[in-house]
């Protein structure tokens, strides 16, 4: 079998999506892109089209390599989203061609479901409880949510007993019926970092993420150190090679590599095997479209210390377009009580309706996140 041609669809939301076509007619789709920058993740997909055009598409590993080290520069977010979304399509395509549902090719499920977990609230986390009880109603127990706006380098009380009250409004509602992890999203420098983790420390959040910037990773094993809130991180780190300092330094309780931004399935397994090895847990990260979810979900199947899942439907980003919107087989992607079945169907189980991918890759947004100011007009992380 060979590849003959790759063919990118940048759709609303703020997704890209990948087909590879070949000799035989098998097609497999993956997604490339890296939220904020879906054209330069598509040059680059583009840039390694002439060395992916007649390769056997069946040699996911050297093809993975060759793509990785063939090139002088390597990592990074843009060539490793579109290493991952190249990935996903030739485990799609391996799957479709032998028949068998990619977790199949990767040694068979460890578990019969895996768990869900839904954002509420949004940029600025509002109306979180209303959210809550909205998707409770649906069997929903499992939530993230943004645990602050714009935060100064150092910041007042009064920004920290805002933050946290929310906390405790849901704790108030709820009580342990449900579980929620808090997303600090970068937002929160290492000045304040331990400050907001001792004041949330009380309402026992299942886990905070990126409770420092990635490029302050240094600070995992000292924040770990002040507190027993559980501490996730990896949306924003791009290979074993930058996910292997954290597991050696230790402070993370919950590894979240995006199967979009992580070199895929291939390098991605990797990680989760690295991560078990340190005893520490594996959540991808996946605020993106059907493919993506996929392919965490394959991921999640054959690992043993996959314990949460995250998916987009209803996320403050999907304006223009929902999670499932591309996909025809709809139903496979239903939540039970918070948990979502095994995908069946042959290579990632996500049958594309390619004529809506096609029609809305007509006019599709060129999604940015928002410049966040602080109010002496300095720029906040958003
Ligand atoms: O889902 C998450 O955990 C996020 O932090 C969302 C963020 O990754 C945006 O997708 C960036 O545009
Ligand atoms: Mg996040």
């Amino acid at each position: 079998m060979k590849i003959i041609k790759l063919t990118t669809y940048r759709v609303p939301p703020r997704w890209m999506l990948l087909k590879i076509e070949t000799d035989e007619g098998i097609v497999g789709w993956g997604e490339p892109v890296i939220e904020g920058r879906a054209r330069t993740v598509e040059a680059a997909v583009h840039e390694m089209t002439p060395f992916l055009i007649g390769q056997d598409p069946g040699r996911i590993n050297d093809l993975w390599q060759a793509m990785y080290r063939g090139g002088f520069y390597r990592g990074g977010a843009i060539l490793m989203s579109a290493i991952a979304g190249i990935d996903q399509a030739l485990w799609d395509i391996k799957g479709k061609a032998l028949g068998v549902p990619v977790y199949d090719l990767l040694g068979g499920r460890v578990r019969d479901k895996m768990k869900m977990y839904s954002w509420v609230g949004g940029d600025r986390p509002l109306d979180v409880i209303a959210g809550i009880r909205k998707l409770r109603e649906v069997g929903i127990d499992t939530f993230k949510m943004n645990g602050t706006e714009e935060l100064r380098m150092l910041d007042s009380a009064r920004a920290v007993d805002q933050a946290v009250g929310r906390i405790a409004e849901i704790r108030e509602a709820f009580g342990n019926d449900i579980e929620f992890g808090i997303d600090f999203h970068g937002r929160v420098a290492a000045p304040m970092a331990k400050v907001l983790l001792r004041a949330l420390e009380p309402y026992r959040p299942l886990f905070v993420e990126e409770p420092v910037l990635a490029e302050q990773a240094e600070y995992y094993p000292r924040l770990a150190e002040s507190t027993s809130i559980p501490l996730a991180a990896g949306e924003r780190m791009y290979s074993r090679f930058e996910f292997k300092r954290v597991l050696e330094q230790g402070g993370l309780a919950i590894l979240q590599p995006d199967l979009s931004h992580a070199g895929g399935i291939t390098e991605c397994v990797k990680i989760a095997a690295m991560a078990e090895a340190y005893d520490v847990a594996v959540a991808p990260h996946c605020p993106l479209g059907p493919v993506a979810l996929a392919a965490c979900l394959h991921l999640d199947f054959v690992s043993h210390n996959a314990v949460l899942q995250e998916q987009s439907m209803g996320i403050h980003y999907n304006q223009g377009a929902e999670l499932l919107d591309y996909v025809i087989n709809k139903d496979d992607f239903r939540m039970d009580g918070g948990y979502i079945a095994a995908l069946t169907k042959p290579g990632l189980g996500v049958e594309v309706d390619e004529e809506r991918v096609l029609e809305a890759s007509k006019n599709a947004p060129d999604w940015r996140n928002p410049l966040w100011r602080h109010e002496d007009g300095s720029v906040a992380e958003w």
